[in-house]
């Protein structure tokens, strides 16, 4: 990088900006990189040293025109001149070439920066996602990285320019007169040391603006995505207050930028002109005794003129670079994070070991954000393979936690959760969830066509079929409403599947899901239990679904749980009643036999609309 080493920035107590300059350079030193950034620094060094022996020679131009008015100066002088501009030429396009080349090793780490920070995001466990907000991760794949990106090519093509044509103009300098050169440069170091103090202002600036950035697009995102809510309850007035609120700031922390860039380019561009005004009035007195001849001034003072505007190009090459650094340390965050939970790591059972029976044994859990709440305390339960087990309770017990546990999004505090005798931990996680298809009470489902999102059950998506497709839309009820859309299966769902119905969307889901624990044999399948009465289809759909699968059921409505082969009753963390549908509600001072024939009458009362989960509880503390 030139400008600082990885173990430099180390020792400044930025490990994350050290990171990220090692992966920088690791990644120039690859080979396409290295050899399109060996281009550009010859190319730039051609266009330099061009540059740079321009005042040189047109010092000698000067000096034929004063010196030389003999016969052949008009020859000579027109042959200078055109050789001058054949010279100058090869310059601006060994330029032209070094910024193409610059700019195009930009975009190439700008694009390796997302495709790995993408796929580190995609590997962190669900924790992370739980403490951090999507905006904030979207801001810092969008933004930080083209910051980042930019900072270490453009700017650092611009920035070595700037340097060598600084150090080459020094040289220079010295060489067209010393002590002209000495008086002069004694105004470097102060300026040298305000752009230090500068740059870790601007650092630590640009930090906190991309922090309150990543927070204005969080807000946007989450509003945005959910008008319709806002839109219900009459808040767009007060969003866009907040939003202004927020942005307000980002404008802030910008004005404070500009206030130090002002001050700074202001104190580099007087510098810079008090350099030229005393190169005159000292070179002045050396003409004056004879010391320099008006070309060779001419040429200093060029040269001076060259060392000033590249000062300028390194102060900003500088303040860029600063702010490269301050994005670079959060990428780096993010990128170096290690996953708490495995990814694709563990062992995976053959067809005949894996039969589906599952067991959670003494389990205790609290979630991550929240440690001192316990979830499960001693939770044990045996589902065996090929069974229906539907879990009861009510709400906030923790039933679609223990589907989170089983698809392993968290682990369990102590105890174990095994299938087929094998703790799930010592299975490979990517392995294990494609055994399992889900069918949330609320599907989520992409913005792209029916068909995408049907397929998107498949491990392969690219090699499903449409005859695949159109075969479990029709098991899952899904294809005579599919069918009926003027575009069928290539129908657009919008964000969220927003553009169909809840049952369309379930249907819909289902067939997903059928798509993918038909390419798994004895697979599980996690659901929710829904409504028979509302939608006679889904349900059909999904009673096809669980035929010959080890199934866990979630059931809200007690009514809805009657084909389950096994129900659990769940209550302060642990199953408290476990059984037989039958056996559970023949037995008359069974828990479960209570909780049905409170709901059977709330259901059959006026007062249903009372708060159903409240008395369920109630049932549960009288009976513990
Ligand atoms: N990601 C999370 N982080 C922290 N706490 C959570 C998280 N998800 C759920 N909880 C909490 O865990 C508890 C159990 O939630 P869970 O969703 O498993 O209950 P449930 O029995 O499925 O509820 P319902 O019947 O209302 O759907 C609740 O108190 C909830 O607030």
């Amino acid at each position: 990088m030139g400008v600082f080493s990885s173990s430099q920035l180390s020792k400044l107590g930025l490990p994350f900006q050290s990171q990220a300059v090692s992966w920088l350079k690791k990644c120039l030193c690859r080979l396409k990189f290295k050899r399109l950034s060996l281009a550009a620094v010859g190319f730039l060094t051609v266009s330099s040293v061009i540059t740079m022996s321009a005042p040189f020679f047109l010092g000698k131009v000067i000096d034929v025109i004063y010196t030389n008015p003999s016969e052949d100066f008009t020859d000579s002088l027109t042959s200078l001149c055109a050789l001058l501009s054949g010279i100058f030429l090869c310059g601006a396009a060994a330029n032209a070439t070094r910024v193409y080349l610059m700019q195009t090793a930009g975009q190439r780490i700008v694009k390796r920066l997302r495709t790995t920070m993408f796929s580190s995001i995609l590997k962190q466990e669900t924790a992370f996602f739980d403490k951090t907000r999507t905006g904030e991760l979207i801001n810092r794949l969008s933004s930080d990285t083209a910051l980042l990106g930019r900072s270490v090519t453009e700017n650092l093509s611009d920035g070595l320019r700037a340097g060598a044509q600084a150090s080459v103009g020094v040289g220079m300098m010295f060489f067209v007169s010393p002590s002209l050169a000495a008086f002069v440069l004694s105004v470097v170091p102060p300026l040298a040391v305000l752009a230090v103090i500068y740059g870790r202002y601007l650092r630590k600036l640009t930090k906190m603006t991309q922090d309150s950035l990543a927070e204005a697009t969080q807000l946007a995102e989450e509003r945005v995505g959910n008008i319709r809510t806002v839109r219900a309850f009459g808040q767009e007035v007060a969003e866009m207050e907040q939003y202004t609120n927020k942005v307000d700031y980002v404008l802030q922390l910008a004005k404070k930028e500009a206030l130090a860039r002002a001050g700074f380019f202001g104190a580099t561009g007087l510098s810079g002109n008090l350099i030229i005004l005393s190169v005159l009035y000292k070179g002045g007195l050396l003409m004056g005794s004879a010391y320099m001849t008006v070309g060779e001034l001419s040429s200093f003072l060029m040269y001076a003129f060259w060392v000033g505007i590249s000062i300028g190009g390194l102060s900003s090459f500088y303040s860029e670079l600063m702010k490269g650094l301050g994005a670079g340390g959060r990428l780096w965050e993010l990128i170096e994070r290690k996953p708490q939970l495995p990814f694709n790591e563990g062992i995976t059972l053959d067809k005949d070991t894996f039969r589906g029976a599952l067991e959670f044994k003494d389990v205790e859990f609290a979630y991550p954000t929240r440690p001192e709440t316990s979830i499960f305390k001693d939770f044990s339960l045996s589902i065996p393979a090929g069974s229906v087990m539907a879990l009861v309770g009510p709400s906030g017990t923790g039933k679609s936690t223990i589907i989170s546990l089983l698809l392993r999004l968290y682990d369990p505090i102590s105890g174990t959760i095994t299938v087929d005798g094998f703790d799930i931990r010592q299975l490979n996680p990517l392995w294990f969830r494609t055994k399992i298809g889900t069918v949330s009470q609320e599907p989520i489902l992409f913005s792209c066509s029916i068909a995408e999102n049907i397929a998107y059950g498949a491990e392969d998506p690219s090699t499903v079929t449409a005859e695949e497709i159109h075969k479990v839309a029709e098991i899952a009820n899904a294809a005579s409403f599919i069918r009926d859309f003027p575009k069928g299966f290539d129908t657009v769902v919008g964000e969220k599947g927003i553009l169909l119905s809840g049952g369309q969307k379930q249907r819909i889901a289902i067939a997903r899901a059928l798509l993918k624990v038909n390419q798994h044999p004895n697979s599980y399948l996690t659901t929710f239990a829904l409504d028979a009465e509302n939608e006679y289809l889904v349900q059909e759909a999904l009673d096809r679904l669980m035929e010959g699968r080890t199934v866990l059921i979630i059931a809200h409505r007690l009514s809805t749980i009657q084909n389950a082969d096994f129900v659990a009753v769940l209550g302060q963390g642990k199953i408290l009643e476990c059984g037989k549908h039958e056996e559970l509600l023949a037995n008359p001072n069974g828990l479960f036999r209570k909780l049905m024939k409170k709901q059977a009458f709330l259901q059959n009362s006026d007062t249903f609309a009372l708060d159903l989960q409240s008395r369920e509880k109630d049932v549960l503390k009288e009976n513990v």
